[in-house]
């Protein structure tokens, strides 16, 4: 049986170790705070982050990270992007030599640019056949509430993306292999930025037409930047493109398509922030990322470009909308 450490308790850190163990994988998770830890393993709980889901008895969870990584082989990184680096300084020296690191994460590093799997290989030393990324349309709650959905596991190794197939394989949840690392990523950090654009039009009041139209030149922005990093185009119009971006973009679940909408509507970047109930939406620091990657490989990417404007240069979304619309026209 393989043995998982989910480092990270938020909401889909849990979800995701719900899934483990529900696979009949052995998990203990790390929570940053003893009383997250203390409530998921005596009260099969965590009323933090997915109030009213009870977790399997099996899930332990402890706030020390050397007790949730001890002969572990499987170390799935469930933190926010930002944070992965820090972290992972901290619990490098307990990784065991072999084992598989699953980054969940769906973001780009700021300042470096660099995908999650890059920072993993960079901190740890792990060589990039040991690293693995999960990603599709898999929005926590619906997951923990075991409503059926897919993902992708990318990983180079397909021995290793087999393993963790069968680790996380369930009734409700279906993995599928891919080794194209850089896609997925490509695909989990851009639909975050595109989700915050839906949420925008959705808060000035915009309807399906406008939705609709920003999810497909999202998707399109998103494969130009994937191909020109080497990404497959294929990946892009599977679980961890299309399929992600549609979750996100139209659920009330989402973090980023929440966010945006407070902003739409009016409100603050604080109270967008609150909105989100201080939990992370990759996309306000990612869309500033993924745009200076963009300019550095000549790639355009006009929504990207007025998230960041909306988000971090004060501009207006009813501006943001008219800059869009203002582009000259070009063939689709
Ligand atoms: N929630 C979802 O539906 C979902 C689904 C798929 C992927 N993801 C991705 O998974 C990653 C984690 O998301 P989440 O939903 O679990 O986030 P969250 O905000 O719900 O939880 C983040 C967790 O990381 C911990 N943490 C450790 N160091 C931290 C730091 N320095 N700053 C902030 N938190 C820190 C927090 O204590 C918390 O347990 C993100 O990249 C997100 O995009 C989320
Ligand atoms: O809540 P969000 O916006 O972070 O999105 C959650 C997941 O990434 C959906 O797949």
């Amino acid at each position: 049986m393989s043995k998982a450490a989910v480092l990270g308790a938020g909401s889909w850190g849990t979800a995701f170790a719900k899934v483990l163990a529900d696979a009949g994988t052995d998990v203990t998770m790390w929570a940053r705070r003893p009383e997250v830890a203390e409530a998921i393993s005596v009260d099969h709980q965590n009323p933090f982050y997915l109030e009213g889901i009870t977790l399997p008895p099996s899930l332990k969870a402890t706030s020390d990270h050397r007790l949730a990584l001890e002969g572990a082989d499987i170390v799935v990184l469930a933190v926010p992007s930002q944070s992965l680096r820090e972290n992972l300084g901290a619990w490098t020296s307990s990784i065991e030599p072999d084992s598989t690191l699953l980054s969940l994460a769906k973001g780009i590093e700021s300042g470096t640019l660099m995908r999650m799997s890059q920072v993993i290989s960079q901190v740890t030393g792990a060589d990039p056949s040991r690293v693995a990324v999960l990603s599709g349309p898999n929005l926590a709650r619906e997951i923990a509430a075991g409503q059926p959905a897919a993902t992708v596991i990318a990983c180079t190794d397909s021995v290793r993306a087999v393993d963790l197939q069968k680790a996380c394989a369930t009734g409700y949840f279906r993995p599928y292999t891919n080794p194209d690392v850089i896609g997925c990523e490509v695909g989990g950090a851009c639909k975050n930025v595109i989700a915050l654009a839906c949420g925008m039009a959705s808060g000035i009041g915009l309807g399906e037409n406008t939705n609709a139209t920003i999810i497909t030149r999202g998707l399109a922005e998103m494969i130009r930047l994937g191909v020109a990093l080497g990404a497959n185009p294929a990946t892009l119009a599977g679980l961890a493109g299309v399929g992600d971006l549609v979750a996100t973009c139209s659920s009330p679940l989402s973090r980023n398509r929440t966010f945006g909408h407070h902003l739409g509507a009016g409100g603050s970047m604080e109270s967008a922030q609150q909105a989100t109930k201080g939990q992370v939406a990759e996309g306000v620091k990612s869309c500033t990322s993924v745009r200076a990657l963009a300019a550095s490989h000549d790639v355009e990417m006009p929504l990207t470009e007025a998230v960041h404007l909306v988000c971090h240069e004060g501009m207006s979304v009813p501006d943001a909308v008219g800059l869009l619309l203002g582009r000259r026209t070009k063939p689709e």
